[in-house]
């Protein structure tokens, strides 16, 4: 560690480091070293910050990184990297400088710091702290008094006179432990007051302070009067998020023994590569600081003009802002806000996208969370109470992108949330004016841009009438049907083992579902707006409930019971139409997210049946199925959209255990009615696996003929393999191509058809519950149904090249299986039997070969559940889960993690969500 000599003026930060012998070289003369001191002494923060000393022996400009844990010698200047490291120390002799203090220490983090810190006080003496602290602070603090017999009492730091009882007499305070601003109120101590009072009625209590907030280059405590001060490293002195760390800055000496004392002893200094990047990063403290705390007070005026109680003290109306500018020369750029309503602020920081739900702060991207969810959430309930701290606080931790893309992802939140609506008395300004404006004068833009909306509640005599008018003419204005909560939902994908394409014509098929699915969440929201995201396809899209063409719905609602209406059977081709023209309205063309929007929507608006039924909610999906890749991802997707608007509108409701028949079969007829958007004449074999899960032999209905569904046993101890060609298709043109070529050869087409029955009909016994068959035999018949069904694909013209190729892989010598395409075909996958005395060896070597030919083979395990729908009983009031650990940004709308794992992610995070309820 470094030890420069003590500067005796603490009031000029720069000149304790002037005091430093590090600037000196052994090529400069005495006089030339006083000369270059003096001439550092006027260096500001700024230039201190960005001049990094190397004292390299090779005159690397960049510190360089000693990645050793020993050095070689006996007397030399470092032995063991605990005790010393040229990297480390480099870096602490910056941050002394950068501090004004004695010396400094780098740490592994900002707690570890604490921890030091905390060692210096004995059993039985007493610790005194803020009551507003961060909530890793506080649990340390809790555990030192449970565990160490340490008296630790929380004060209101801001009212300095409350120390007073506690100092002097019987009291035995030996730290006095600060933050300013406090972490997540933002209220104000008076550091140089406290640390006067403190020293002249207990003059051995340390005074330590917690930096965090301001970094040393808006806020310097040891030059008011503290003894020791310490920062997260983690946050604006590194600035990026990509390392953590901790610094130590210390008045004397007295006070750096016993610290590096502990340090080395436990090992708790940062590696070499860590202090590199601290290093790094510290170097544009400045910079990043002053555009964050530009940003900050253009979100924090923005917010405080809509009329919400804001925490910061840049705000003119802060009641200690004197204070605050009388020890930091910035108001930082973390700030909070109440909302009142716990839910609302859930919604709010669920919906934004540009702010990062995170817990931490000072890195260049900006965040956003509740602080009693996560960084404080190791604080009980009782005790945030006890201190003030509002469960709907709102954290935001602004960082240096563009502002107005910031408050744009704010406000519409804000919107969505229903936390603002749109000030009704108020002309908007063409927005080119307004945008011109910020290019001039920043603080006037944000104030115009906040007069455009208001907070609900407080609603202007013109705004009354305008809702009045269009209540009046059946526009619900603000009175729109509410979802409870949130509805999460899944569904699987599928694996056609005999019989696709023949189905479309009335034959038999058998279908399996797969162990990857399509998860989703309905969220309400309250802006009368009705959204969708699939992240997957790059969709994001909402729309206005009442632009909608509800004009066109069919008048035809057939009632079954009161909420229970069945799917309609056909597509109305109007409204089909009208909503496409809907979507491509918004620039939305590419055919799969024009389907998948354009399903979303039939379904949204014939499911509620009327504008009067219908909810303002984003739907947003995510799936591990590979797109169009034969595996059902359709189905998979129109069974959510079914499930969970049914639930939504209450028609079916959260089971307790599992969805009776009827309720599956109004599920599949609805998730149906989307797989007709998506694929114009499907069979329903797709979505009846989806919805049900196992594996069933289904008939559709056709011409009168009675269709059928019968559920099979008998399949889950074959071994399959999945191999995808990753040649992607379309189902709605396959499927029409068959058609045409039936019309054009139907004497061929139906001979192939009889031939399918028949090879789906022997699948059905054998995998029935029916007879059972020798293994191997049944084995054997399997693949040689398997041969025939894809010969029949093939002259039904649905095979590829890239699926031929993989029939030819898998059938050559010594491997000799049976391979088929599975669902559409014309790309998407290829199925092929493993027999059970199938050699692993062999197995994964074909897998290699399959691999080397560009494919992707997957070992396939099948028949899982059915359409699923997380518990109710696993979420709160407002269909959020609870019950988790700290800093896991629980409490947020489940949409958010949906949103945000990525299609691999999504299977594990839905299973971490609860309890699900399947068909
Ligand atoms: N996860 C999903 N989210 C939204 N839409 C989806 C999703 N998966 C599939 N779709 C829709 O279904 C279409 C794929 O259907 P299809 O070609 O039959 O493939 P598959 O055999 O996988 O069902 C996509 O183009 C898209 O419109
Ligand atoms: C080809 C077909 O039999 C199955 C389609 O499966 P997929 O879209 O490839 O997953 C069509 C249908 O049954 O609707």
């Amino acid at each position: 560690m470094f030890r420069p000599q003590y500067n005796e003026d603490p009031s000029s930060p720069t000149e304790s480091s002037l005091a430093t012998s590090i600037f000196e070289s052994p090529s400069h003369s005495v006089s030339d070293a006083d000369k270059r001191a003096a001439q550092i002494a006027k260096w500001r923060f700024s230039t201190l910050a960005a001049n990094v000393d190397t004292k390299d022996q090779y005159g690397a400009s960049s510190t360089p990184i000693y990645q050793t844990a020993t050095f070689k010698g006996v007397n030399g200047e470092y032995d063991y990297t605990r005790s010393g490291n040229p990297t480390r120390g480099g870096l602490e002799s910056h941050l002394a400088r950068l501090y004004g203090a004695y010396s400094a220490f780098a740490l592994s983090t900002g707690m570890t710091c604490l921890d030091m810190i905390l060692r210096l006080v004995k059993p039985g003496e007493t610790v005194l702290a803020g009551d507003d602290i961060y909530g890793g602070t506080n649990r340390l603090l809790t555990y030192l008094s449970t565990h160490g017999g340490v008296d630790v009492r929380h004060l209101d730091t801001t009212r300095p006179e409350l120390l007073l009882p506690h100092l002097g007499g019987g009291n035995k305070v030996t730290m006095v432990l600060l933050e300013s601003p406090t972490n997540p109120l933002l209220k104000i101590a008076d550091l140089g007051e406290i640390a006067a009072l403190v020293k002249s009625r207990a003059p051995n209590a340390l005074i330590v302070v917690d930096n965090t907030m301001m970094s040393p280059y808006l806020q310097r405590p040891l030059h008011l009067g503290a003894d020791i001060v310490y920062d997260s490293g983690t946050k604006y002195l590194s600035g990026h998020h990509d390392v953590m760390a901790g610094v130590i800055a210390v008045k004397d000496e007295a006070v750096h023994k016993p610290i590096a004392f502990m340090i080395n002893s436990v090992g708790s200094g940062l590696a070499p590569f860590d202090s590199f990047l601290l290093l790094r990063g510290v170097k544009t403290i400045s910079l990043r600081m002053d555009r964050q705390m530009a940003t900050a007070q253009l979100v924090a005026d923005y917010l405080d003009a809509l009329g919400f109680l804001v925490h910061y003290p840049g705000l003119k109306h802060h009641p200690k802002r004197d204070v605050h500018y009388k020890q930091a020369t910035g108001a930082g750029a973390v700030l909070s806000f109440v909302t009142d309503d716990k839910a609302l602020s859930e919604r709010i920081v669920g919906g934004t996208r540009l702010w990062g739900i995170s817990v931490s702060f000072g890195a260049v991207n900006s965040l956003i969370s509740m602080p009693c969810m996560m960084s404080h959430a190791s604080i009980s309930a009782a005790v945030r109470a006890e201190r003030g701290l509002p469960e709907n606080l709102i954290r935001l931790c602004v960082g240096i992108e563009d502002p107005r893309d910031l408050i744009d992802d704010l406000e519409a939140a804000l919107l969505s949330s229903g936390a603002i609506i749109h000030n009704l008395s108020y002309s908007p300004q063409n927005p080119t004016k307004v945008e011109a404006i910020f290019d001039t004068d920043p603080s006037k833009w944000i104030l115009e841009r906040a007069k455009a909306f208001r907070r609900p509640g407080e609603e202007s005599a013109m705004a009354r009438l305008v809702q009045g008018v269009k209540r009046s003419l059946g526009m619900s204005a603000t009175e729109r049907k509410k979802v409870e909560g949130e509805v999460v939902v899944s569904a699987p994908g599928k694996v056609i083992l005999f019989g696709e394409h023949a189905v479309v014509h009335g034959v038999t098929a058998i279908a399996t579902s797969v162990n990857l699915r399509c998860y989703a969440a309905l969220t309400p929201r309250s802006d009368d707006k009705v959204a969708l995201e699939v992240p997957d396809l790059g969709l994001e899209m909402a729309w206005d409930i009442d632009s909608l063409p509800w004009h066109l719905l069919p008048i035809q609602v057939e009632q079954s019971g009161s909420s229970r209406r069945l799917a309609d059977k056909d597509l109305d081709a109007p409204l089909l139409e009208a909503l496409e023209e809907v979507v491509k309205a918004g620039n939305v063309n590419v055919k799969s997210a024009l389907g998948a929007a354009v399903a979303w929507l039939y379904l949204y608006m014939t499911i509620a049946g009327s504008e009067a039924e219908a909810f303002s909610a984003t739907f947003t999906a995510s799936s591990n199925l590979p797109i169009s890749a034969g595996l059902g991802s359709s189905a998979a997707y129109s069974t959510c959209i079914a499930s969970a608007l049914l639930i939504a509108h209450q028609s079916v409701p959260t089971p307790s255990s599992s969805f009776t028949a009827e309720e599956t079969n109004l599920i599949d007829g609805w998730a149906f009615l989307s797989e007709k958007v998506l694929h114009g004449n499907p069979s329903g074999i797709d979505n009846a696996v989806s919805v049900r899960g196992g594996a069933v032999a289904f008939t559709r209905a056709i011409g009168g003929r009675a269709g059928g569904l019968e559920m099979l046993s008998g399949f889950e101890s074959v071994r399959l393999l999945l191999t995808n060609t990753l040649v992607g298709r379309d189902t709605k043109t396959l499927v029409a191509g068959v058609g045409k070529l039936r019309e054009e050869e139907p004497e061929m087409v139906e001979g192939v058809m009889r031939s399918i029955q028949a090879i789906s009909d022997e699948a059905r016994g054998l995998l029935g519950a029916g007879e059972v068959l020798d293994r191997q035999r049944l084995i054997e018949r399997l693949e040689a149904l398997i041969k025939e069904n894809h010969s029949h694909l093939v002259t039904l013209r649905v095979s590829h090249p890239s699926l031929e190729t993989i029939v030819a892989a898998t059938s050559r010598s010594p491997y000799n299986l049976s391979t088929k395409l599975t669902g559409a075909g014309g790309g998407g996958c290829a199925v092929t039997l493993i027999p059970d005395d199938f050699d692993q060896a062999s197995l994964e070597e074909l897998i290699e070969v399959l691999r080397r030919d560009g494919f992707e083979p997957h070992l396939t395990s099948l028949g899982g559940k059915g359409a699923g729908v997380l518990r109710n009983e696993e979420k709160d009031g407002a269909g959020r889960v609870v019950g988790k650990g700290e800093d896991e940004g629980v409490g947020m709308p489940l949409r958010a993690g949906l949103r945000g794992v990525g299609r691999e992610g999504v299977g594990k995070w839905a299973e971490g969500l609860g309890e699900w309820v399947f068909t």
